[in-house]
């Protein structure tokens, strides 16, 4: 884990120094924990210990630069033009930067001695949280940065502060002990700030989950004062909108802790963070990070992006919308009537086909409007930036245009109308005025604005445009003079502009009259190269007509670009309502083109699905040519009859299980985000916590095997779930010993049943569990339908009532290629053991198919039906008729007999 810039206090540098080596270790020593990018030039450079990690973690080569205590310098650098790529790689490996650039022309510091340094100082902290160019970021994912307070006497517990600066969106939360890993699952910061007494705690109440520590800043305990920070969060949100004091101590520790490190890291710039969100986790659905992790919700449990429901519903047009998607994803509501007020939104474009195309056509080309003007704030942002800012406040006025135009707008379209229409009109035209068709990146590199926008302007440039002729004029005339015809002057970026003349002509200007003319300046192989005072004197007024025009476009990039970031809170609004028209219209797209259908969401505890799919496999397999066999599910319940019901679902391996139970999950999480549904119709009633454990696997490197994991995730379910809550469980208790495992899974069903009443699927292939359907009222068992053809096992992938009899899982092994003779052999264990536990098997029989295989000839017998010896020797006690020492051999007879039994 690093130490931030906070924690420690600068070190003395080392004496007998080289100035810039003192330079060097004083800028080093208030970075601690940074590689420091140290500018000299054209390059960056990296000196000791950081030039041994960068080169290694670069693939650039480490060289020496002199001697320090005796020992070689160890350095590596990296061009200042291709820096942003290292930089890139170095954050994507975990490492945190110090950008240290030169704060003065080196002309300057030569003014005050020979010796004397260029003035340096860190303009940047790069970390993971932090960043805001678009080569650093995924243009389809927010970045957070996150800070996490604890206060140990109040109401709550902590707080989780979390902010995206590149497009200014900031949450605060006060969160629970037991919310707290939930929350970070659906955050999922790219950088955790906390103190390390925060991280201790956490530690010692075992709520640090180990993913933590490789995105963890640990940050000085001041920095998270919640007194300190009120002043500093009422100067950075003076908006009315937001009151700081009435943030919890947590919550205020927490965002002063953010907006501290935002602050440092950008060196007094201010990152445009909105005022914040607070507490709007308790509007969504809770979904704990084993759930999403399960039902792929954003990744898969292989972290890709292909095969997560997100990349099967994501049709969205631009990258903010893209972002939203995943945030909306991550985040399904649970209050049923904003819930319907979205699915208005979306049915309205589900059923005009011709607005929905031309809404997602006009937002194609609405650019990043958010990240744009973060850049521009943090004194990031170049020409291109303000002309993305003018082309979405174009495009959104477009789009307004069109929604105008369709009478009885639902509600969130209409509000979207208006902040589209009321976009900057004003502003966008000015850009558009002033800024060319083609546009370097940086301003610095001039040459951006249009010609007409700025009379000055244009007579700098015209005047350099003359000078330029009056060189081609010089030209022409040194050419008589000298009469050589292949007299060029050309220009350089060592050597300013020049005269050139091929080597065989070079003698004649080195003799008079023509030295008196032309000075020498070089000599090639096969040119030689000359200057003139005229030329000189021409140069000096070209390069202060390009000086002059470049100043003026710097004043006018700074002027545009301060009247944009006047307008900064209308923008960020006009930006979130883009990215919604394109959520809203995206996921029309999505329902209207699969044949989903509106689900019906209220407040009931139905959750009533019929003709419903998985939307991911389903594409994968009609991707194969084949067709999705479409599954009812009915769960639904009341709390007159004790809650939802529990489906057993039992049937073999492959024949589609873990597929049913992953899609009512996902039918749920896609209703509640304001979607609609792959099924041919829904009624659900809001689910409040989504739990889904199918497929779970090893933990090894957090040490922690199979079985432990689920139990530890199914003590989750059991203690967390309410009767509001969908369920969704896979095999519970196969990690263990049979009776062990059934024991588990059979208690786990009655808690369900008995304790919560949530609305279950609980697939298992212990079948025994099915006989539970006949005591427990709103248990029901349904099985995966097979076939069997020749032998062969034929998977119908369909639903039906009842339970299975048998797994089929020697047909599966063989469809997977297991040799031939292991799967006679496993036939023939099969049969008999299946005689066996009917009873029917001959003990000559088991000899003889049993005997090769002591695993099995030594598994134990089942454990003896009715009461057990303990019990039915302490009914046969009568303590009122025993002497003492009867009684003493009583109890040493019960110890006896309860030792047996644990042993056998
Ligand atoms: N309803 C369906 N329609 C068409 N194909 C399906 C359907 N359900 C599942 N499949 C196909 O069957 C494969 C296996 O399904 P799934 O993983 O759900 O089986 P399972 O019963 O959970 O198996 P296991 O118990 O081994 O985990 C899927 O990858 C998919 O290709």
């Amino acid at each position: 884990m690093d130490q931030s810039p906070f924690e420690a206090a600068p070190g003395p540098a080392p004496a007998g120094l080289t100035p810039m080596m003192a330079q060097f270790f004083e800028i080093k020593a208030v970075n601690p924990g940074y590689l420091l990018f140290y500018r000299m030039g054209d390059f960056y450079e990296l000196f000791f210990e950081d030039a041994e990690i960068a080169s290694a973690a670069l693939g650039i080569v480490l060289t020496k630069r002199g001697k320090h205590l005796g020992e070689d310098i160890q350095m590596c650098g990296v061009p200042i033009h291709a820096a942003n790529d290292y930089l890139n790689k170095l954050i994507r490996l975990g490492h945190r930067v110090a950008i240290c650039e030169q704060m003065e022309d080196p002309a300057e510091a030569k003014k005050r001695g020979s010796k004397s340094v260029v003035r340096r100082d860190v303009v940047r902290l790069v970390t993971p949280g932090t960043l805001t160019e678009d080569d650093h970021l995924d243009a389809r994912s927010a970045n957070y940065l996150a800070a996490l307070a604890m206060v140990r006497h109040g109401e709550t517990d902590f707080a989780l502060a979390w902010a995206d600066i590149s497009t200014g969106e900031t949450f605060v939360s006060d969160l629970a002990a037991d919310q707290l890993g939930d929350e970070m699952a659906r955050i999922a910061p790219a950088e955790l700030l906390l103190s390390d007494a925060t991280r201790a705690a956490l530690v010692e109440r075992h709520l640090f989950a180990p993913a933590w520590g490789g995105i963890a800043s640990i940050i000085a305990p001041e920095l998270a004062d919640s007194e300190a920070a009120l002043p500093l969060l009422r100067s950075s949100f003076p908006s009315e909108a937001f009151d700081p004091s009435a943030l919890s101590r947590a919550g205020r520790a927490a965002l002063g802790t953010l907006i501290g490190y935002v602050g440092e890291s950008q060196k007094g710039r201010s990152a445009p963070l909105r005022p914040p969100l607070i507490n709007a986790a308790a509007a969504s659905m809770a979904i704990d990070a084993a759930t999403r992790s399960s039902l792929e919700l954003l990744i898969t449990q292989r972290g890709q992006a292909k095969g997560s429901l997100r990349q099967a519903i994501d049709l969205t047009v631009t990258a903010p919308g893209a972002r939203l998607l995943a945030t909306r994803l991550a985040a399904p509501l649970r209050r049923a009537d904003a819930i319907n007020e979205r699915l208005d939104a979306v049915s309205r474009l589900v059923e005009d086909t011709l607005l929905r195309g031309r809404l997602r056509q006009d937002l194609k080309s609405a650019p990043d409007l958010a990240r744009a003007l973060s850049r521009l704030a943090l004194e990031r942002g170049g020409p291109r930036d303000l002309a993305a800012i003018g082309k979405a406040v174009d495009a959104a006025l477009e789009l307004a245009q069109h929604l105008r135009a369709q009478p009885d707008l639902p509600s969130i379209l209409d509000s979207l109308t208006q902040t589209l229409g009321a976009a900057p009109q004003a502003l966008a035209s000015e850009l558009a005025a002033a800024l060319d068709d083609e546009l370097p990146l940086l301003s610095r590199d001039g040459g951006f604005i249009r010609p007409g926008y700025d009379a000055r302007l244009d007579e700098e440039r015209a005047l350099g445009r003359e000078t330029r002729a009056v060189v081609a004029a010089l030209q022409a005339r040194l050419m008589d003079e000298t009469d050589v015809r292949s007299l060029k002057i050309k220009h350089n970026g060592v050597l300013g502009y020049f005269v050139e003349v091929p080597a065989a002509h070079g003698q004649k200007l080195l003799e008079a009259p023509h030295r008196e003319t032309f000075i020498h300046r070089q000599t090639l192989a096969n040119a030689m190269r000359f200057t003139t005072t005229e030329l000189a004197d021409l140069e000096g007024r070209i390069a202060q007509a390009q000086g002059a025009a470049l100043e003026i476009e710097q004043a006018i990039f700074t002027r545009l670009r301060d009247e944009t970031l006047a307008a900064t809170s209308q923008l960020q609004g006009l930006a979130d309502a883009l990215a919604e028209l394109d959520v809203t219209a995206a996921l029309a797209e999505v329902s209207a083109t699969r044949g989903y259908c509106r689900p019906i969401v209220d407040d009931s505890l139905a959750f009533a699905i019929s003709g419903g799919r998985h939307p991911v496999v389903e594409l994968m397999v009609k991707s194969e040519g084949q067709s999705f066999v479409a599954n009812d599910a009915d769960l639904s319940g009341s709390e007159e009859s004790g809650g939802g019901s529990l489906w057993l679902v039992t049937g073999p391996n492959m024949g589609g299980k873990s597929t049913f139970l992953r899609q009512n999950a996902l039918i749920a999480v896609l209703a509640q985000m304001g979607c609609y549904v792959p099924a041919d119709s829904a009624h659900i009633g809001v689910v409040d916590r989504l739990f889904s454990r199918v497929g779970a696997s090893d933990d090894i490197a957090h040490g922690r095997s199979t079985f432990m994991v689920e139990m530890v995730e199914t003590a989750a379910i059991l203690n967390r779930a309410t009767r509001k809550s969908l369920v969704v469980l896979d095999e519970i208790g196969r990690g263990t010993a049979t009776f062990d495992g059934l024991s588990i899974a059979w208690a786990a069903v009655e808690a369900l049943h008995e304790t919560t009443g949530c609305r279950a699927l609980f697939a298992t292939h212990f079948h025994e569990l099915t006989s539970l359907a006949k005591t427990l009222s709103r248990v029901a068992n349904v099985t995966m339908k097979v076939r069997e053809w020749e032998g062969e096992v034929v998977f119908l992938h369909e639903v039906g009532p009842g339970a299975a009899d048998r797994s089929y899982g020697i047909q599966v092994a063989r469809l997977a290629g297991l040799p031939a003779p292991v799967i006679a052999r496993a036939k023939q264990v099969l049969d008999v053991l299946e005689q066996r536990s009917a009873g029917t098997a001959s003990s000559s029989q088991k000899a003889s198919v049993l005997d090769d295989l002591p695993l099995f000839a030594h598994q134990p017998p089942p454990a003896p039906k009715g009461k057990d010896p303990v019990h039915e020797a302490l009914d046969a006690v009568r303590p009122d008729e025993m002497t003492p020492r009867q009684a003493i051999d009583a109890l040493y007879q019960l110890k006896k007999l309860r030792d047996d039994a644990s042993r056998s």
